[in-house]
């Protein structure tokens, strides 16, 4: 990707996203998150009614390039996906002084899936976990785009819903260049290295359901547990391979929800 000078006032032209004007995001804010490339926080901004979570990001000299195509790619994604399952994007703003820029995107009230699902009945998981599924499902088969990033704090919810957030390791599918990230697998219960794609997303969906029947937040469970999680876990991958898309979503839950009574 070739970086120039205007590169800011370039993704708001090309892509039609709003540019919120630094001084318009109040100074009043609470930490609420911290990533890989800055803090989260709660604030509000004149422009738009309610609250909001504004997603900082400080470029370094020695890592600009890299944060600043994560900030283009992260923006570019988010600002085409507009679905109730998935966190809604604002603008984005900058602070040029300070070398700081901006996602202002809608404020989760209910915090990330891993806190929220604490004491949630089973009704209420699989609620949860058919809404991850519609969400990824638009991503994948309306957008095609893969998330690469799914997991429980990734994952928010607003007013017991569920928005996907964090768009930042995003990619189209049609983006051939493959990259590698670390998943857990459930042969070691250790991370090892997989192609990230829509087949990754998939797995990490797994991985999620398998949390939500459980109700816990570790993947790494008790001995006792390990075996009967393992069947689990062997059934739902079996389950994704040898079927289309669109009905593995929701074979995939039904599945999770059928095993889970069972328990
Ligand atoms: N819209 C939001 N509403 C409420 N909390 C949020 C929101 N966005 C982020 N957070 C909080 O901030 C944390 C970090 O956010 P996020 O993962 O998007 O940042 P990041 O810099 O992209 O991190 P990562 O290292 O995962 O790429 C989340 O886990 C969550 O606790």
């Amino acid at each position: 990707m070739s970086l120039n000078n205007d590169w800011y006032d370039n993704i708001i032209t090309e892509n039609g996203i709003l540019n919120i004007p630094y001084e318009q995001i109040s100074n009043e804010r609470k930490r609420i998150g911290f990533g890989r490339y800055g803090i989260v926080y709660k604030t509000t901004c004149n422009w738009i009614e309610g609250d909001v979570a504004v997603k900082e990001v400080y470029v370094r000299s020695e890592n600009y390039r890299e944060c600043i195509e994560n900030f283009i790619n992260e923006v570019k994604i988010h600002n085409r996906a507009r679905n109730k399952r998935i966190i809604q994007l604002y603008g984005i703003s900058r602070n040029r002084e300070k070398k700081l820029y901006y996602i202002v995107i809608e404020y989760a009230n209910d915090g990330t899936l891993c806190d929220y699902i604490n004491k949630k009945d089973l009704k209420e998981r699989i609620r949860l976990a058919t809404q991850i599924s519609e969400g990824l499902s638009y991503l994948h088969n309306k957008l095609n785009i893969s998330h690469r990033d799914l997991h429980m704090r990734n994952i928010l919810v607003k007013d017991g819903n569920i928005k996907i957030s964090d768009f930042g390791m995003s990619k189209g599918l049609d983006d051939k260049n493959k990259s590698f990230g670390l998943l857990p697998t459930f042969k070691s219960w250790k991370l090892s290295a997989f192609a990230l794609d829509k087949v990754s997303d998939i797995y990490s969906l797994g991985v999620i359901l398998l949390k939500l029947s459980n109700c816990r937040r570790t993947l790494f469970p008790k001995e006792q547990t390990r075996k009967r999680e393992k069947t689990t876990m062997t059934s739902i991958l079996k389950e994704l391979q040898f079927k289309p898309l669109e009905p593995v979503y929701l074979s995939t839950i039904k599945r999770n929800h059928h095993i889970d009574i069972q328990f």
